[in-house]
């Protein structure tokens, strides 16, 4: 059955080496009987798909920080994926063009509003001290010649919500959240790609491979997936649309990196800065296991993942 149906998945996928299925006499690869190395790269669409940002709301965090969550419909596919804002400086168009026939309190009331809501705010424009505050920030930012730090993830449940040492996502997105409002302003993508894109079902069934011995992206293709079936074209369009062409990007990732940059480089990463395991680093906080330390190495050695493992690891 997995045998037929990795058949077919040859079949199907583009740019990807032919999948050795000899291995599947046993559910763990022999030693020496390599799945294959998936060669496909994640495709950049030729045009970016319409965002529209369709609700905003500030959100106190338990760190101090304010961020203001920004959801986004798309005309591609039908997640809501999310904008994280720190600071105020970062609006999104979409979000604050006028409505057809809409009120101030349906402004307010979707977030298209200037400054601070407070009980009896009648008006999404007039909050005159947040206006001035605002235009003294851009100020600001405009001669620092700000180009804010972005991370681009993707949603992990495992990671983020079950306290999961199989991957460092968790960690990556409160390191992310840490370095950004630090500066004050910039933003992480959120993307609901569970899984590389593969959704949470069939994470958990490659978790199930790779306790059988195989390794993150022998998991996916044993199960007729690409190694990584996300694409970030979404992504780029919410950058845009919170009017940010000029990006330092948090990531190891240089395929993201390429991607983010859409089409026609929509969009500029001007510097990528690395993320490094905490544990690695010996800083506090970090973990370690078995699973993270093997995660990590397959990204490394087959996924061409720019960070290298101290040699203790
Ligand atoms: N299929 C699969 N997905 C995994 C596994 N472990 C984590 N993930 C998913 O991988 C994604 C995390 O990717 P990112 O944090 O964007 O990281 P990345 O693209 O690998 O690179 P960085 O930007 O350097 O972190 C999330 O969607 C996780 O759910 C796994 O073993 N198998």
């Amino acid at each position: 059955m997995l045998k037929e149906s990795i058949t077919k998945a040859n079949k199907k996928t583009k740019n990807t080496q032919p999948v050795d299925v000899s291995c599947l006499n046993s559910p763990i690869l022999s030693p020496g009987k390599e799945l294959e190395t998936d060669t496909k790269k994640i495709e950049i669409a030729e045009k970016l798909p319409n965002v529209r940002c369709i609700v905003r709301a500030r959100i106190p965090t338990t760190t101090g920080a304010e961020i203001f969550l920004n959801l986004y419909k798309n005309d591609q596919d039908n997640k809501e994926h999310l904008a994280i804002v720190f600071g105020k400086q970062i609006r999104s168009e979409s979000l604050d063009a006028v409505q057809e026939g809409e009120t101030e309190m349906d402004r307010m009331i979707r977030g298209a509003y200037v400054g601070t809501l407070y009980p009896g705010r009648k008006s999404s424009y007039v909050d005159a001290n947040a206006l001035v505050a605002s235009e003294e920030k851009k100020e600001e930012v405009r001669k620092k010649n700000f180009t804010p730090l972005v991370r681009i993830h993707s949603e992990c449940y495992t990671g983020e919500t079950a306290w999961s040492a199989r991957c460092d996502c968790g960690e990556q997105l409160d390191e992310a959240a840490r370095l950004i409002s630090e500066e004050g302003d910039g933003v992480i993508i959120y993307m609901r790609q569970e899984g590389r894109g593969i959704g949470l079902s069939e994470k958990l069934k490659a978790y199930n491979l790779q306790d059988l011995g195989n390794d993150t992206v022998q998991a996916n293709l044993l199960l007729q997936h690409p190694a990584d079936g996300r694409s970030y074209a979404i992504a780029t369009a919410m950058l845009l649309d919170l009017g940010q062409r000029n990006i330092r990007l948090l990531t190891n990732n240089p395929e993201k990196v390429s991607s983010i940059e859409g089409p026609k480089k929509e969009v500029q990463v001007v510097e990528r800065l690395s993320m490094i395991p905490k544990f690695w680093r010996g800083d506090e906080g970090g973990f370690d296991s078995p699973e993270v330390g093997a995660y990590l190495r397959t990204k490394i050695e087959k996924m061409g993942h720019l960070l290298s493992a101290p040699d203790k690891f």
